[in-house]
């Protein structure tokens, strides 16, 4: 069974694919996929040189995350321009990953940018994590060390909450403890193993 989840930043999604991961779910990150593909002396960091310039190279030859994030998120067009590049490159490895991962038990595709990219049908089950606006903020402020303005700039980025819901077989509202979250996460993981 092919799961898509999903949600906000800073919701809980990596909290959950632990979860599902102990409890025997092939997890795939998509984030992590979107780092290893312009990782230095790929042709994908070739690519986003030749679209933003070679000052968004560190003195290593490594991108400078940071330094591409303040531009696309105060930057619509230059934003559409990097996922132009970078989700292709992605959504080429999801299907290698999948295609050797076991063919029984569950397969989780963490997606942050689900509800965006219109590919939610392709999945058998969504799962959404749900966090509020307030929460998601206050977690990268203490997280990542950002002003109030960059999380702002990375939500306003992001589907809203109706349209992650709209999206949704398997809503995870994550407003509790750690513990009432694993409580909800186990009661997905039944349902969907014994669809
Ligand atoms: C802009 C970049 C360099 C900033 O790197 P940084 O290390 O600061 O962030 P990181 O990659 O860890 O992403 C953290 C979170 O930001 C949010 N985010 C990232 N990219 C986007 C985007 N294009 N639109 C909206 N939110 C985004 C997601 O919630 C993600 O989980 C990086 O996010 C990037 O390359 N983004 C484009 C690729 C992409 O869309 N990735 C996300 C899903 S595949
Ligand atoms: N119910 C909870 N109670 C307390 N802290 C939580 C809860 N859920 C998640 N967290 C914490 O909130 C932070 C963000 O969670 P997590 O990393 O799982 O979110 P994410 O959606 O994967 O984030 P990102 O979009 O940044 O990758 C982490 O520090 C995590 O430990």
């Amino acid at each position: 069974m092919r799961v898509g989840l999903t949600g906000g930043i800073a919701s809980g999604k990596s909290t959950v694919s632990a979860i599902l991961a102990e409890l025997g779910a092939v997890v795939i990150d998509g984030d992590k996929l979107a780092r290893e593909v312009v990782e230095k002396g790929t042709p994908g960091l070739d690519q986003v040189v030749a679209a933003f310039g070679p000052e968004i190279l560190t003195p290593d030859g490594d991108m400078d995350r940071a330094a591409v994030g303040r531009i696309v998120f105060n930057d619509e067009a230059k934003r559409k321009v990097l996922e132009g590049i970078v989700h292709p490159l992605v959504f080429e490895r999801y299907a290698a990953l999948e295609a050797s991962a076991p063919q029984d038990g569950l397969v989780v595709h963490d997606i942050p940018l689900l509800a965006e990219s219109g590919r939610a049908d392709t999945f058998d089950a969504v799962i959404v994590v749900e966090t509020p606006a307030e929460v998601q903020i206050e977690r990268m402020l203490r997280d990542r060390g950002w002003t109030r303005e960059d999380a702002e700039s990375r939500i306003a980025a992001q589907a809203t909450p109706e349209q992650r819901r709209a999206i949704a077989t398997h809503l995870i509202v994550n407003t509790g403890t750690r513990e009432e979250l694993r409580a909800r996460v186990e009661q997905v993981y039944a349902e969907l193993t014994r669809a």
